[in-house]
């Protein structure tokens, strides 16, 4: 699936970062109180160093007294500022960390709580992406980029309220020139959340274009679609490089207007303070600490200035790692089975919502029985399969299990009636004990190593061993775990058909015991399989064209009969 998940909308973000900010309000307050003490001393010395300039030339007296002082008053609060914006970002630091943990978790969980049938729908490559890139990207932020926003912004809005308390017309005229810095952020604003969220967007496409590709290595190298492939990964490094490049141009016009527009206060108050200076309507001291005040500005903007372009990359990620809440939830409804009969009536399913690849599948499976499904490739055998799984629902019809639509059913207990065997089975990296556990959780050790004798798998030593196995061995865990969930019904697809030859007639051995006493529908990917069946049912093109035992269907000599006579001569 190459589609992309869904993006939080920006209200929804800002509600979340709101709840995000409440939800460590202490901290939030904390870093507000103490940033505004800070900037409220540092603003002290410079109106000191004014007081010191207007003493030494209008003063009379003790003037290398009143200097002293007031020198002794700028350097006590330069350290009160020092040590007061140390401790503010220590707390937005935690803060910080904090909430990095929070987002992380909740997407951690928001991911596991997806149910496996909407999952398995998901675009792999942006699921990682968002998992790792987005995430990691909104956690730094929040760790480094937001406590030094947050500082640099009380800081800059101290400084500009100084200013105008110190000289009005001093303060109007570098507010005006500071313009020119908002109207750079305004113009960049608005134009890098589309860029970052392109950027986010190409990445996951790239990354999910080298995950599907490493997954299928093996089909791709035998239907030779190596140099497909390399197209389809070329072209997707073309359009991450493409959108890296367009933000990154956002830059190169944002830093060099906004360093001019930085210096432009400072200038225009020089010039206007020394005319006013010049005309005794101001003093000295008030046109040194008025520019002072301005030069000081650049250091917090300048802050602005660089992680405004993190923060709108951060702000994208956190749209795309908030966007998981929107992934459609499973609607399952509280089924209850009566029975182990499965019956398929007219299903149809479409994995595209604009193509059928089962056309109504009618099929009832009694229990005990042994049913084959056979069919060229494309079929629909697969997603057959899924359906009576319950891992997809069909979107038209029913496959019911007692009555009770399969999909329906809540995850123990559908487990209980029916499991999928294919090939691909998980062994987490954890111990032989907990990777059984999963099929039955309140299995004892005894039933445990019952299973796994059941199976073969007689190298089990220790339950607590890591389970790191090897293919044969990770099919006999895999095996177990079917017969300690023990369900009336084995759907078997490809459980072996790609497991290198020892591996598979190991499997097939374990699976043997396995079988015993079960309805078994086996994906027949070899006719023999079809030929030891009670009922063969064959699939073309989404449809049940033929079903019967193997005698009846060579005699009708339609698809399998066919198929039979042309394997068996
Ligand atoms: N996840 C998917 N998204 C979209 N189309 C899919 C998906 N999985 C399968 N299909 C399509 O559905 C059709 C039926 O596929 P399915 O895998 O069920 O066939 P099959 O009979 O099992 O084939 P094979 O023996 O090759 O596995 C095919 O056209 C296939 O391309």
């Amino acid at each position: 699936m190459s589609s992309q998940l869904p993006i939080a909308s920006r209200a929804a973000v800002r509600t979340t970062a709101r709840r995000d900010l409440a939800a460590d309000r202490r901290a939030v307050i904390g870093v507000v109180v103490v940033n505004a003490l800070a900037a409220g001393a540092g603003l002290v010395a410079p109106w000191l160093l004014g007081r010191i300039i207007d003493t030494i030339r209008t003063g009379s007296g003790d003037v290398l007294g009143a200097v002293d002082k007031l020198a002794l008053g700028a350097l006590v609060f330069t350290v009160v500022q020092t040590v007061l914006s140390w401790w503010a970002l220590k707390i937005g630091y935690r803060f910080g960390e904090r909430t990095a943990a929070r987002v992380r978790e909740r997407f951690l969980q928001r991911t596991l709580a997806l149910p496996p049938r909407v999952a398995d729908h998901l675009p792999a490559g942006d699921l990682i992406a968002r998992g790792n890139t987005d995430t990691s990207l909104v956690a730094s932020t929040l760790r480094s980029a937001l406590p030094e926003v947050l500082v640099a912004l009380i800081h800059a809005l101290f400084l500009v309220i100084a200013v105008l308390l110190l000289d009005l017309r001093l303060g109007l005229c570098g507010l005006v020139c500071l313009l020119g810095v908002a109207a750079a952020v305004r113009w960049y604003v608005r134009r890098a959340r589309p860029a970052y969220l392109a950027v986010a967007a190409t990445g996951a496409e790239l990354a999910d274009v080298v995950a599907s590709t490493a997954k299928g290595a093996r089909t791709i190298e035998v239907l030779g679609l190596e140099e497909r492939r390399f197209e389809l990964t070329e072209s997707a490094i073309k359009n991450s490089r493409r959108a890296r490049i367009d933000a990154l141009w956002l830059r190169t016009i944002l830093f060099p207007w906004s360093e001019i527009a930085l210096a432009l206060p400072v200038v225009a108050v020089l010039l206007i303070g020394g005319a006013l200076y010049s005309n005794d309507l101001i003093s000295l001291g008030s046109v040194v600490t008025a520019t002072v005040y301005l030069r000081q500005l650049i250091g917090p903007l300048d802050t602005l200035m660089l992680w405004i372009e993190q923060l709108q990359g951060a702000g994208a990620s956190y749209a795309r790692v908030e966007g998981l809440a929107d992934v459609p939830a499973d609607e399952r409804s509280d089924a209850r089975t009566d029975g182990d009969r499965i019956r398929v009536e007219n299903a149809r399913f479409s994995y595209t919502g604009d193509r059928d690849v089962l056309r109504g599948i009618d099929l009832d499976v009694q229990p005990g029985e042994r049913l084959a499904i056979v069919g060229t490739s494309g079929a629909g055998k697969s997603t057959l399969a899924r359906l009576l799984a319950g891992l997809d629902r069909p979107h038209t019809g029913a496959v019911t299990i007692g009555g009770a639509p399969v999909a329906d059913l809540p995850p123990d207990e559908l487990r209980e009636h029916v499991v999928l065997v294919t090939q691909d089975q998980h062994i987490f990296h954890d111990t032989l004990r907990a990777n059984l556990l999963i099929a039955k959780p309140a299995a004892t050790d005894d039933e445990l190593y019952a299973a796994l004798r059941a199976v073969g798998a007689d190298w089990a030593q220790s339950l607590d061993a890591d389970a790191e196995l090897d293919d044969a061995s990770a099919q006999q865990v895999s095996l177990a775990r079917v017969v300690l969930a023990d369900p009336h019904t084995l759907i078997l697809d490809e459980a072996t058909a790609l497991l290198d030859p020892r591996t598979a007639r190991q499997t097939e051995q374990s699976l043997a015991a396995v079988l015993r006493g079960r309805t078994v529908i086996a994906i027949a990917h070899r006719l023999q399989t079809a030929h030891d069946a009670d009922r063969i049912g064959v699939l073309e093109a989404g449809r049940l064209v033929e079903l019967g035992t193997h005698a009846e269907l060579v005699a009708a000599n339609g698809v399998y009969g066919r198929l039979w006579r042309t394997w068996h001569s």
